[in-house]
This record gives structure tokens, sequence and C-alpha cells, in this order.
């Protein structure tokens, strides 16, 4: 990466502008100016392009007992991920915003899903079994709040010759709110 500190300051100021074109209530006036001037930052950034948002690739993601899950992808959530044996977590202190909400003051169920998803698979990872979710099983055994601290959890249960089972769970605030079981298959690349 060209300059992490960098980077990781246009990606603040951009998680925060996602936060305020959500919220914003000013007038048309103020929303067109904002529109033509955020069209002129665009065509700063893409001056020089990547052709993907810069990530961990699978093979890099073998062994790394931490990782930065979308550090720099201002659309989803970031997780610091750990891996400590057959287990996996990562922390959001802060919680979810209004940004990911599905029932009123409540965490969108399809961004549960992706928080548990992205840790299963990479807790496999970790281990060297290059895959893809074949199935998840959901459950939503209680209500997600907002702004409320969460802790994703898996634990890697089985490893069968194409397969691997891995569990997942979503705390808040202390309580189990989604547990999940994934299926994953290894893939070649
Ligand atoms: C940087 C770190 C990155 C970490 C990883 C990132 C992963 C990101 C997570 C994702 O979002 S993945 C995207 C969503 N998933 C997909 O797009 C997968 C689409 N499906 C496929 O590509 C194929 O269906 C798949 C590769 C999963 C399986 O096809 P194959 O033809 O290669 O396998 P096959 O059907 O022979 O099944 C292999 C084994 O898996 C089992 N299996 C397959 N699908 C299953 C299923 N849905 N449920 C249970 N078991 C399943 C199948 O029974 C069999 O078990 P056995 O080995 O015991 O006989």
């Amino acid at each position: 990466m060209e300059n992490d500190d960098a980077r990781a300051r246009l990606v603040e100021a951009g998680r925060a502008l996602v936060d305020a074109i959500g919220r914003t209530g000013v007038d048309d006036a103020a929303l067109t100016e904002a529109a033509d001037r955020l069209r002129s930052v665009e065509a700063l950034l893409r001056a020089i392009e990547h052709e993907r948002v810069p990530r961990i690739t699978y093979d890099d993601a073998v062994g790394m007992e931490a990782y930065s899950w979308q550090r720099w992808n201002v659309v989803l959530p970031h997780l610091e991920m750990r891996f400590d044996g057959i287990k996996g977590s990562a922390e959001l202190p802060e919680g979810l915003n209004e940004l990911y909400e599905g029932p009123t003051g409540l965490l969108h169920g399809g961004i549960s899903v992706v928080l548990i998803d992205a840790l299963v698979t990479s807790l496999a990872q970790f281990h060297g079994l290059r895959n893809v979710t074949a199935g998840l099983t959901i459950n939503f055994r209680k209500p997600t709040l907002l702004h409320t601290p969460l802790t994703v959890e898996a634990v890697l249960e089985e490893v069968h010759d194409r397969k691997v089972i891995v569990s997942g769970s979503l705390v808040s605030d202390g309580k189990t709110t989604v547990e999940a079981t994934a299926v994953l298959v290894r893939v070649e690349r």
C-alpha cells in the first residue's frame, strides 16, 4: 500500500461522509452543491485507480493470526479479525449504526450474516483451507441492537476431505443474538 496512514485517513473521512449523506437534512441548494463538490473529489481520486479495492488475498490469509477485513472499503463494516487455534473472533466496540438498520433500532439480519460469513471463511483460510461458502444456516435468536458493542465468533468444528464445518455467532453486549453453521467447500483457486 502506498501510504497506509494517508489511506486510513481518507477511508475514515469516507465512512463519516457516507453517514452524513444518509442523515443530512440540508436544503436542495446545499444538496446540489455537495453533489457537485463530491464529483470533483471523485475525479481527484480516479486519477490513478487499482483494478480492485485493496484487500488481503486468499493466499496471504493463510496462517495470519490477525488481519484487517475491509479496512479500505467504506461500504462494508471494518473487522479486526483474530485467530487462535480453532477459534476466531472480531470486535466492533461501538457496534453498528443506522446505516445498517433493519427493523427500527435493530441491526439488519443480512448484515449479521455478512459479519459471520466473513469470519467463518477467514478462520478456515487461516488454517490453509482455501474455501467458499456452500451453505449457511442462520438462527436469529434475539434482536441485535444498534450502537451496542458486537463480537463475532467462530469455531472450526470439522474438517473433511473437501467440506469444512465452522460454527459462528454474533454476540451483542454479552448476549448471543445470532447463531450460524457454515458448510465451506475447499476450492483450488
Ligand atoms: C482473504 C480471506 C478470504 C476468505 C474466504 C473468502 C470467502 C468469501 C465467502 C463467500 O462469500 S463465498 C461466495 C458465496 N459462495 C459461492 O459463490 C459458492 C458457489 N458454489 C460453488 O462454487 C459450488 O457449488 C461449490 C464450489 C461450493 C461446490 O461445487 P463442487 O461441484 O466443486 O463440489 P461438489 O458438489 O462436488 O461438493 C463437494 C462437497 O461439498 C458438499 N457440498 C456442496 N455444496 C453443499 C451445500 N450447499 N451444503 C452442504 N454440503 C455441500 C458436497 O456434498 C460434497 O461433499 P463430500 O465431499 O462429503 O461428498
